[in-house]
């Protein structure tokens, strides 16, 4: 089975703009793309990061396993996975998305081990975090409730469906508040950079979130 880790390389994490500067949320980036590759190496399988740009494996991703290979499309996310999945009589192919920094091999092994035609681990409100496809006719529209597109695309091509219901594959880090789920959950890169850059947990306000040393608002 081939395993497609989707990255934006050129400005990712935009959503994390209020909290990242550029430059930390490109270094968080890949250090969560760090952590997921790491994992899927763990499970035998090896990752070809699909990114919109080069990748020197230097820096926050020195450490990537060598099974790791990086493809390089400039098309839309949609189009772009689209051309990697399975035409009839291929293997199945897995896409893993490059920001489940909580992701593990046992969890990644989980969904692997699917026998649906179509796999999908949906992430909070409604995304696609991963999936497994064999079928040849499901391809895939990212962006929006894609969870639910994704469904109803694989019941128009034929295909059986199974959802895989992980709290670690179901956690994507998109806004501030999924900091938190980083630093409690996380044990990889992903943490160790959010700590570098001076966060830490806090329960000011009866809930747990993030504070930043040297700031007082509390992300939760
Ligand atoms: N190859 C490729 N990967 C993408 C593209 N857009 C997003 N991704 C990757 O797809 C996954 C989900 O991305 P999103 O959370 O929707 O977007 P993001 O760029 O990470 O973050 P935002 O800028 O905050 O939306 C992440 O692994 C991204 O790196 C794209 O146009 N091409
Ligand atoms: C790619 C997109 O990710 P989100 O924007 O939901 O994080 C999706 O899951 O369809």
């Amino acid at each position: 089975m081939e395993v497609v880790v989707p990255f934006a390389a050129e400005t990712p994490k935009t959503r994390l703009g209020d909290v990242l500067t550029s430059s930390e949320r490109s270094t968080f980036a890949r250090a969560m793309l760090a952590d997921v590759l790491a994992a899927i190496d763990e499970t035998g399988h090896e990752p070809t990061v699909l990114s919109t740009a080069t990748l020197p494996f230097e820096d926050e991703l020195a450490s990537v396993p060598p099974s790791a290979s990086v493809a390089v499309d400039t098309r839309s996310l949609t189009d772009a996975v689209d051309a990697r999945l399975p035409d009839e009589g291929d293997d199945p192919v897995a896409v893993v998305m490059a920001d489940l920094a909580l992701a593990t091999p046992d969890a990644l092994e989980a969904l692997f081990a699917t026998d649906a035609d179509v796999a999908i681990a949906p992430g909070r409100g409604g995304g696609t975090n991963a999936l497994v496809v064999d079928h040849p006719e499901f391809r895939v529209d990212y962006h929006g409730m894609s969870y639910l597109d994704h469904r109803a695309i694989a019941r128009e091509a034929g295909a059986s469906l199974a959802a895989v219901d992980s709290f670690r594959l179901g956690t994507d880090v998109d806004e501030p508040e999924d900091l938190v789920e980083v630093l409690v959950h996380g044990t990889g890169r992903s943490p160790a950079r959010l700590r570098e850059f001076g966060f830490r947990l806090a329960d000011e306000s009866g809930r747990v979130g993030v504070v930043r040393d040297g700031e007082s608002t509390l992300e939760s």
